[in-house]
């Protein structure tokens, strides 16, 4: 045992505290290990992934600190969701199927156990959701903000993950879903949306967007059989075509009027003109962007269909240095100041 000292009571909850780094281990995290056997119960130094003949396994991890992709009093069970959906989206672009993940939690050490236990239940339920299961991981305390970490594991047919490079001149540029929703959500939650907006903007399922984005894992297999080239998106839009340009050793370029907006999205853009750039370039989308030769069109149209996912085509792939052009209405390229978000 490494606890020490009593740990306060879960707030309105009548269970005795689970004692230390290890009674809450049991108590929160073995339950989210059940079911799968390479787990071991969280019992072992390390687990096991068992990979199927023929299929090869896809390894993605990224981080979430407070202040940074989250705020610290946001509901613990959406920044689980967030943290596993923003890994799960990483594995939908390059076609995989998930399979499991581990977990690095990094908190205060007065961090209540109410916290855990919800951010614990937000877990088990979009585990539910996705079909996939805890296999091990670490819990450390930190002086600094809350720092979550999850490694998501997934399944591809062998040398069959979609890369970022293979886009060729000529290919099409789609994206699914919407983009800017999430972006926009973060201008209003931070305080920052512009005075023009109407009063009565509808923000809730911006918010949602923002809080828990949903993985396009529905349109994974397509995007594997369909895509030359493909990603999430993260940092937005134009800086994540960027990297596809970069490693492709291609130019891109896109229409703004064709981005597939929302009705919420549309109505904010409709008062405040200037939200566009903030559309393009303000990340937290988690769709997928792809390429895809120009004669797959309408087959990369029918899958979405087939699947649910919205497809929309944004845009084509050029010879010439890697670059992100948007083009207006009127095909003038329109001035951007950054592509996307950078941590450094
Ligand atoms: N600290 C790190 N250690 C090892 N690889 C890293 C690290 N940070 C980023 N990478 C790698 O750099 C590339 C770009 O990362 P990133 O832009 O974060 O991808 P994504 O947007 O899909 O999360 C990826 O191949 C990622 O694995
Ligand atoms: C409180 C708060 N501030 C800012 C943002 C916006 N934001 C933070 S990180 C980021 C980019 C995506 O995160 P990153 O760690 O770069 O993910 P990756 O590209 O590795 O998938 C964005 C758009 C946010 N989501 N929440
Ligand atoms: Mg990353
Ligand atoms: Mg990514
Ligand atoms: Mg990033």
């Amino acid at each position: 045992m490494t606890g020490q000292g009593a740990t306060p009571a879960a707030p309105g909850s009548a269970a005795p505290a689970a004692a230390g780094e290890f009674g809450r281990i049991d108590r929160y995290l073995k339950p989210l290990a059940q079911g799968y056997p390479g787990a071991f119960g969280l019992t072992d130094d390390a687990g096991t992934v068992a990979v199927p003949a023929g299929m090869e396994l896809v390894v993605t991890t990224d981080a979430m600190v407070a202040g940074v992709h989250f705020l610290p009093d946001d509901p613990p069970e959406d920044i689980a969701a967030k943290l596993l959906r923003v890994n799960l989206s990483d594995l939908a672009a390059k076609g995989a199927v998930p399979l499991a993940y581990s977990l690095v939690t990094a908190l205060p050490r007065d961090c209540a156990e109410d916290w855990l236990a919800r951010f614990c239940a937000g877990l088990g339920g979009d585990q539910q959701r996705y079909g996939i299961h805890l296999l091990g991981g670490d819990s450390v305390s930190t002086s600094g903000p809350v720092t979550l970490t999850v490694s998501a594991l997934g399944l591809v047919p062998a040398g069959r993950m979609v890369r970022r490079a293979g886009a060729r001149p000529g290919d099409l540029v789609f994206v699914t879903g919407t983009v800017g929703d999430a972006a926009l959500a973060l201008l209003r939650v931070l305080g920052r949306e512009p005075a023009a907006l109407p009063q009565a903007a509808d923000w809730a399922p911006l918010v949602a967007r923002l809080r828990r984005p949903e993985p396009r894992l529905a349109f994974a297999p397509a995007l594997r059989d369909l895509a030359s080239a493909g990603l999430d998106v993260s940092d937005g839009l134009v800086a994540d075509l960027g990297h596809i340009a970069a490693v492709s050793g291609v130019a891109i370029e896109i229409r703004a009027d064709r981005l597939p907006l929302s009705a919420a999205a549309r109505t904010l853009l409709a008062a405040a003109p200037d939200l566009l750039a903030t559309v393009l370039t303000g990340g937290d989308d988690y769709e997928l962007a792809f390429t895809a030769p120009a004669a797959r069109e309408a087959a990369v149209l029918a899958a979405g269909r087939a699947c649910g996912v919205p497809v929309t085509g944004i845009g084509r792939v050029l010879a010439g240095a890697p670059a992100v052009t948007v083009l207006d209405a009127s095909g003038a390229p329109l001035p951007l100041d950054r592509a996307g978000w950078q941590h450094f």
